[in-house]
């Protein structure tokens, strides 16, 4: 069962980026006091990078044991590796060469270096991400259960930027890759915002995550906010689809929300 969305607000778009870092930062910490490493699934977009500069600059940041973090990404854009438009290279600008990560754990989808068409390296990735919901599997000596693995490890946290047209990772309105039902991850092309050709998670591989968190900010997503919101089909609104298992956040400044319906409307306490 999937919870229903929170919504909190922040006065502006840096103020939105150190709450979201903070809370990640907290969570993270909390994941890895319980289950000794944590999984968190990053996004690209404005408030996604924003968010891991955010980290990276944080006082707290030191708290987390980054060698024990694995990171998987919500998608990417199938073009070279060191191209500065992957949503891994600008993480890795960002965050990733600032903190002590472990390589191992640091699952960036493949790029056109390896792969001739976004179709292959999609099958790839979703071949790594089962290969790691197994060796999750067996290495829980808690974990009894007769059913085999299943085909993703457990995500923590998906962080999710929504475009304005109200795309989330490279899932886009009225393509094949928002009604894909049995795949994990699709190759994406034509998409309408560059480049064409990319890489995503599907909507039923992200909800099966713990907690999915939105972060959105800027007018210009305001009308996408707040469609996805009122429970708009995710077929034309795929920001409508995604749902943690216990938790959805949607994580905003005012400039979004000013469509978001009356009665989920939150302010977000000074200093959250
Ligand atoms: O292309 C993408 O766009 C979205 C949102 O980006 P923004 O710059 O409008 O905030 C992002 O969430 C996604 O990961 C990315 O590949």
């Amino acid at each position: 069962m999937s919870a229903e969305p929170r919504v909190s607000i922040h006065p502006d778009s840096s103020v939105l980026m150190a709450a979201i870092a903070a809370r990640l930062i907290t969570k993270l910490v909390d994941v890895q006091d319980r289950f000794g490493e944590a999984t968190v699934v990053l996004t690209g977009g404005t408030v996604g990078i924003g968010t891991l500069k955010a980290v990276a600059d944080s006082p707290a940041a030191p708290a987390v044991d980054w060698a024990k973090v694995n990171f998987w990404w919500g998608d990417e854009r199938f073009v070279g590796s060191q191209d500065p438009d992957r949503n891994a290279f600008q993480a890795q600008e960002a965050l990733l060469k600032h903190i002590d990560v472990d390589p191992a754990r640091v699952h960036v989808p493949g790029s056109t270096d390896d792969f001739g068409s976004p179709e292959q390296a999609a099958e790839d990735y979703a071949r790594r991400l089962s290969e790691a919901a197994a060796a999750e599997h067996a290495a829980d000596a808690s974990d009894d259960r007769p059913e085999e693995p299943g085909r993703l490890p457990r995500f923590d946290v998906v962080l999710l930027g929504v475009g304005p047209d109200a795309h989330v990772a490279s899932l886009f309105p009225e393509q094949a890759g928002i009604r894909e039902k049995q795949l994990t991850v699709v190759g994406v092309r034509n998409s309408p915002k560059p480049p064409p050709e990319r890489i995503s998670l599907t909507l039923p591989a992200i909800n099966t995550a713990a907690e999915v968190w939105m972060v959105v900010a800027g007018e210009d997503k305001a009308g996408a906010v707040g469609l996805a919101l009122a429970g708009a089909n995710p077929v034309q609104v795929p920001a409508s689809g995604p749902a943690g298992r216990s938790r959805t956040l949607w994580l905003i400044d005012e400039n979004a929300a000013s469509r978001v319906p009356e009665q989920l409307v939150r302010k977000a306490p000074a200093g959250s």
